[in-house]
C-alpha cells in the first residue's frame, strides 16, 4: 500500500510560558489522510484541532513541536526550510479559513487575490507579447486579458459563484459570507493542492449555505482529486461530508476510523456521549459541548486518559495510561473499557503515558 498523503505520528505542541505554566495543546497525536478522501477533525473548542493543522503547516512559530513523523507525500515537512514551507503552503497543501473576510485582502478584487496565486504557481502563459502586455495596460487598464485572471474566472466558476466574470472585479465586502467561503476555495484550489485544510469553513454561514459549500466540497474532491482535512466542532458536518473521521479530546485523539464505522458502533465513552447528544433526528448544527463537565486545563493536563474525570466508565487505570486498541485494521479507539470484556480485551496494547 502507498504512503498516505499527511502523516501525523505521536506529534505533541506545547506553547510555553515563562511563569512555567506551559500549555500543551496536542499531547501524541496520530493521523493519516490518504490521497483524495475527506478527514474528519472533530472535536468540542479547545481539543485542539486548529493547533494540529497549523502545526501541520509550520504556522506556529510560538511554539514547541515534536512529532515522531510528520510527513507530507513522505517527506519531513519538519525538516524543511521556511522557503521550502512557503512551496508547500498554498502549491502543495491550501488552505480555507473560518473567517474569510479577515482572511481576504480587502484591497484587492477577489480575482486578482485568486490570480496572484495561479501566476505563484506558475503553470499558466501568461502570453507576455508586447501586444498584450500594451493591451492589457492601455485598452483593459487591468491584468484581464491574463491566463492568470480567465483561471481566476474559471475556478469561481467552479467554487459554484454566479456571475463569475462580474464578481471576480467585486472586493470581499460586496461578496456574501458564503460566496467569501467559496472564493477562499477556489483560492485554495488555485494552487492546484492535493490536500486542502479547510478549519471550520462553513461555522459562520447558516445552514442552506453551508449545505450548499458542502456539498461543493465533496464534488471537487472527487472532481480535482484533492484530500481535505476538515476541521469542524459539528458532528453533522462530519456525517455529511467525511470518509474518516478522527475525534479528538483535549488535545489527545480518543477514536478514529472510517466515519460510518464511527456513528454506527462508536467505541470511545466520549464518542458514544458526543452522539448521544445530539437530539433526535437532528442532522447538522449541534454544539458538541454537551457532555457534563469540562475539559482539563492544558496548562496542568494530567497523566491517563483526559477524559476521565467527565467519563461515567473511568476506574483507577485511567490515571495512568491511554491504551490503543484496534478494533479494525482502520478503527482504533483509546480506553482502558473499549472493546468490553467478551469483545477481546486481550488486543490491549498499553502505551504508557510520556514522562512531562
Ligand atoms: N498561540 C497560543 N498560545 C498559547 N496557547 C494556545 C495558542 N494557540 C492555541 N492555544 C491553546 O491550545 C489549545 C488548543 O487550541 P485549538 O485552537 O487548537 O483548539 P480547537 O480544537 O481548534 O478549538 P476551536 O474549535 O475553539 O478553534 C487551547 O487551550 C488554546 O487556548
Amino acid at each position: 500500500m502507498s504512503d498516505p498523503l499527511l502523516t501525523v505520528e505521536d506529534l505533541a505542541v506545547t506553547f510555553p510560558d515563562p511563569d512555567g505554566s506551559d500549555t500543551r495543546a496536542v499531547d501524541g497525536v496520530s493521523l493519516s489522510v490518504e490521497a483524495g478522501e475527506i478527514h474528519g477533525l472533530v472535536g468540542e473548542s479547545g481539543s485542539g484541532k486548529s493547533v494540529t493543522a497549523r502545526t501541520v503547516l509550520r504556522l506556529l512559530d510560538d511554539a514547541d513541536v515534536s512529532a515522531s513523523r510528520l510527513a507530507y507525500r513522505g517527506e519531513d515537512l519538519l525538516a524543511k526550510s521556511e522557503r521550502e514551507m512557503r512551496a508547500v503552503r498554498g502549491d502543495e497543501i491550501g488552505m480555507v479559513f473560518q473567517d474569510a473576510l479577515s482572511a481576504l485582502n480587502p484591497v484587492m478584487t477577489v480575482g486578482e487575490q485568486i490570480a496572484e496565486v495561479v501566476r505563484h504557481h506558475g503553470d499558466v502563459d501568461e502570453s507576455t507579447s508586447l501586444l498584450s502586455e500594451l493591451r492589457r495596460k492601455y485598452v483593459t487598464g487591468t491584468s484581464k486579458s491574463t491566463a492568470s485572471w480567465r483561471r481566476a474566472v474559471e475556478l469561481l466558476e467552479t467554487v459554484g459563484i454566479p456571475d463569475p466574470e462580474q464578481r471576480a472585479s467585486e472586493y470581499p465586502h460586496q461578496l456574501s459570507g458564503g460566496q467569501r467561503q467559496r472564493v477562499m476555495i477556489a483560492q485554495a484550489l488555485a494552487g492546484d493542492p492535493s490536500l486542502i485544510i479547510a478549519d471550520e469553513p462553513t461555522t459562520a454561514l447558516d445552514v442552506t449555505v453551508e449545505a450548499g459549500i458542502l456539498t461543493e466540497l465533496r464534488e471537487l474532491c472527487a472532481d480535482f482529486n484533492v484530500a481535505i482535512l476538515l476541521i469542524t466542532h459539528d458532528l453533522g458536518v462530519v456525517a455529511q461530508t467525511c470518509d474518516h473521521v478522527t475525534v479528538m479530546y483535549s488535545g489527545s485523539v480518543m477514536e478514529h476510523g472510517p466515519t460510518d464505522d464511527i456513528f454506527e458502533a462508536p467505541a470511545h465513552p466520549y464518542t458514544e456521549g458526543l452522539l448521544r447528544s445530539i437530539p433526535e433526528g437532528a442532522k447538522r448544527g449541534d454544539e458538541l459541548a454537551t457532555i457534563p463537565g469540562s475539559a482539563p486545563d492544558p496548562r496542568d493536563r494530567p497523566a491517563g486518559c483526559p477524559f476521565r474525570d467527565r467519563c461515567p466508565e473511568a476506574t483507577e487505570a485511567c490515571t495512568d495510561s491511554l491504551p490503543e486498541h484496534a478494533l479494525s485494521a482502520e478503527h482504533h479507539t483509546y480506553c482502558h473499557h473499549r472493546p468490553h470484556e467478551d469483545g477481546g480485551r486481550d488486543d490491549v496494547r498499553t502505551s504508557p503515558q510520556p514522562e512531562r
